[in-house]
């Protein structure tokens, strides 16, 4: 049994552009299926507008869907009051694009990573799982006490991190976790999450627009177009022979050799 999987899953918007007109039905999701293997890491890409956060919305449980089926573990997951899913937010967490910036600048580390703990009513000893977090990323004690503001980039960026796996989460969902970031500290933290799903078993679904961002990290990425998987491949093989134009669009886009750009992990 795959750890997440969606099957068939359709997103309908309702858009109104004038009021006296009846709404004009955009289908966000068409019957999008997608598995994720406990400890695999999976790319999802597409161009603008092809329903990446839509399906993230929906596998977070943030969004109903209309149609289709989500689960964890088995489980069907769907959007419900806090209670019931703080289960699945312990277990699923996710990485929001630009994390440093979503770091409150009034928290010190030690709350910031304490936060989802608490909120999530993480049984256990909360500083040591603070320490054992902050050591996974690759920072010690000596930011503890720190505010956002007295962090470097990288440092803001591995506890954003240190955040979202201090739950022991068995999935990462990571949107555009490195887009904005310059090529140093985009490779800084990939190395990072590498370890993490390579040392700990986590899988990962990494969203983006850039093909060389999940070849670096992903063994598979299923590409989206209007709402639709249209591959679903190991990336070797995608990146090597794309069967679908708009993979092929998403490989033209791309100014050099993936790993030139993005470091490549085995
Ligand atoms: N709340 C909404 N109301 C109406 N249409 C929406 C809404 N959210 C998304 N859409 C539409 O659904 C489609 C998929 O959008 P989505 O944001 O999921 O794409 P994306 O691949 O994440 O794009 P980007 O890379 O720009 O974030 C687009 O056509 C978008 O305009």
């Amino acid at each position: 049994m795959p750890l997440l999987s969606a099957t068939a899953v359709t997103r309908d918007y309702a858009i109104s552009t004038t009021l006296w007109q009846r709404p004009r039905i955009h289908r966000g999701l068409d019957r999008v299926s997608l598995t994720i293997a406990a400890g695999e890491r999976v790319g999802l890409v597409g161009s603008s507008g092809s329903g990446k956060s839509t399906l993230l919305r929906a596998i977070l449980a943030i969004d109903p869907i209309d149609a289709g089926d989500i689960r964890f573990d088995g489980r069907t997951i769907r959007p419900g009051p806090v209670r019931a899913l703080r289960w699945y937010r312990r277990l699923v967490q996710y990485v929001p694009q630009d994390p440093a910036s979503s770091l409150d600048p009034r928290m010190s580390v030690r709350t910031l990573v304490a936060e989802p703990l608490r909120r999530l009513r993480v049984p256990g000893d909360h500083d040591a799982v603070i320490d054992e977090a902050l050591g996974r990323v690759g920072l010690g004690n000596a930011v503890l006490d720190r505010r956002p503001a007295q962090l470097s980039g990288g440092q803001a960026q591995r506890v954003a991190l240190a955040r979202a796996i201090a739950t022991r989460p068995r999935l990462l969902v990571a949107d555009e976790p490195v887009s904005g970031l310059d090529l140093p500290l985009r490779n800084q933290v990939m190395d990072v999450l590498h370890e993490l799903c390579h040392g700990g078993g986590m899988a990962l679904l990494m969203v983006s627009h850039d093909l060389t961002v999940v070849a670096g990290a992903c063994e598979r990425t299923a590409v989206m177009s209007h709402g639709r998987i249209v591959e679903d491949r190991a990336t070797t093989d995608l990146l090597s022979s794309p069967r679908h134009d708009s993979t092929r669009a998403l490989l033209a886009a791309i100014p050099t050799l993936p790993h030139s750009r993005c470091r490549q992990h085995p």
